[in-house]
């Protein structure tokens, strides 16, 4: 392993830190016996490793405070790989939408995007190029069934989101059109943590493959329909066209944030949509290991608590965010904790379709 410096933006020179150069070569002027040698080797890579996994939670904390607070249920095992996860997510997702990615334009995106794949190819043959990827490479070698699809699929799905690029797509026809990125942005989060999260007894990581895959897609739904108004900023309108046409909202109305009751019933429409998903969701609670139930159905409460924020602010989410506070959080856990009793007393894949 040839560690380099760690800079947050794959292939942008900045926010190098010096503190975090990985040295786990012995000096030439140490005269030890070569098995000291070894063993000293091995305890500098173990420390870089925990620093790694340190690092990763301290930025999973920094960036995600609710998907930190899901990890804090899990052992340590799982906890550290989840992190070094998000954070590989968090850095793809920096590529194409951070300040910087924005300054630096959409050619050095897609330039970015096929440097960071190629460091993912590397990961993958445990090679990894700095501390961070390093912990990725680690939970890859911990967690076997770890996949590397599902990463390259989230690269196309930023692809998607970078002008120029033969994926860009900057509307989106149909649901189906729609659902493509929802799966390569988000679902793909489902497949990447499943390994890690772990199945019950009596069921396998296929079964539980569609209901995690759903909760990806249900989250990045609801993040759609909680970001209309600052993507419209943009000149981005993810909700699919044909959708607009079918309530009588026009991309101008959008562009312009207005709300009228055309409006509502188009949001309406895309939020009965994402309770669907997060219905198939909830199917697989019962599926998972019993320490990764509560981060899951937790984070499902409270990502779908934002919809309901959407309706409180009249559905305003031009001007209004929609957003669960740390207290209405900590609130839902009892009632998280209630649907994993509830699940586990139905027949897994068994449907439920009220709405809570
Ligand atoms: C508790 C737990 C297991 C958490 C997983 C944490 C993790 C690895 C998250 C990665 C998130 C990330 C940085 C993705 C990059 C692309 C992106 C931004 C996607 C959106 C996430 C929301 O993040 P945020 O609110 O910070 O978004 P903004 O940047 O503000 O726009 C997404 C909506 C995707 C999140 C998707 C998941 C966490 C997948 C959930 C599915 C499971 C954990 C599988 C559960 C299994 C069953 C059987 C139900």
């Amino acid at each position: 392993w040839t560690p380099v410096q760690e800079s947050w933006s794959c292939g942008a020179s900045v926010r190098r830190r010096p503190s975090f150069r990985l040295s786990i070569a012995s000096s030439p002027d140490e005269q030890i016996a070569p098995q000291q040698d070894e063993r000293r080797r091995s305890l500098r890579y173990e420390k870089e490793l925990r620093d790694a996994y340190r690092r990763c939670g301290e930025i999973t904390k920094i960036f995600s405070k609710t998907f930190y607070f899901g990890t804090t249920f899990f052992s340590e095992a799982k906890k550290t790989a989840v992190w070094a996860i998000y954070v590989w997510c968090r850095r793809t997702d920096d590529i194409v939408d951070s300040p910087l990615a924005t300054m630096l334009g959409a050619e050095r995106m897609a330039e970015d995007l096929e440097k960071w794949e190629a460091r993912l190819d590397k990961i993958w043959q445990g090679e990894p190029t700095d501390s961070l990827d390093l912990a990725l490479a680690d939970a890859k070698r911990r967690y076997p069934e770890l996949n590397i699809v599902p990463y390259k699929d989230m690269i196309k799905g930023m692809l998607m989101d970078t002008p120029g690029h033969e994926f860009y797509q900057s509307r989106y026809n149909t649901w189906e059109d729609l659902e493509v990125y929802c799966y390569r942005v988000a679902g793909t989060v489902g497949l990447m943590t499943l390994p890690v999260l772990g199945t019950s007894n009596g069921y396998t990581l296929e079964e539980a493959r569609e209901p995690a895959l759903a909760l990806g897609i249900a989250f990045q739904i609801t993040n759609i329909l909680r970001d209309v108004g600052e993507d419209a900023l943009r000149g981005r309108i993810y909700l699919p066209l044909d959708d607009l046409h079918k309530f009588g909202v026009s991309e101008q109305q959008i562009f312009d944030g207005i709300v009228d009751q055309n409006y509502v019933n188009l949001l309406n429409y895309e939020i009965e949509r994402a309770k669907h998903y997060y219905e198939k969701a909830r199917t697989g609670i019962p599926m998972l290991a019993p320490e990764a139930r509560l981060a899951v159905a937790s984070s499902l409460r409270v990502y779908k608590a934002i919809l309901d924020k959407i309706v409180e602010n009249e559905y305003d989410n031009f001007r209004k965010r929609a957003y669960v506070s740390k207290i209405d959080k900590f609130l839902m856990l009892p009632a998280a904790y209630l649907d994993i009793l509830a699940e586990s007393d139905r027949p897994a894949g068994e449907s439920r379709h009220e709405h809570y």
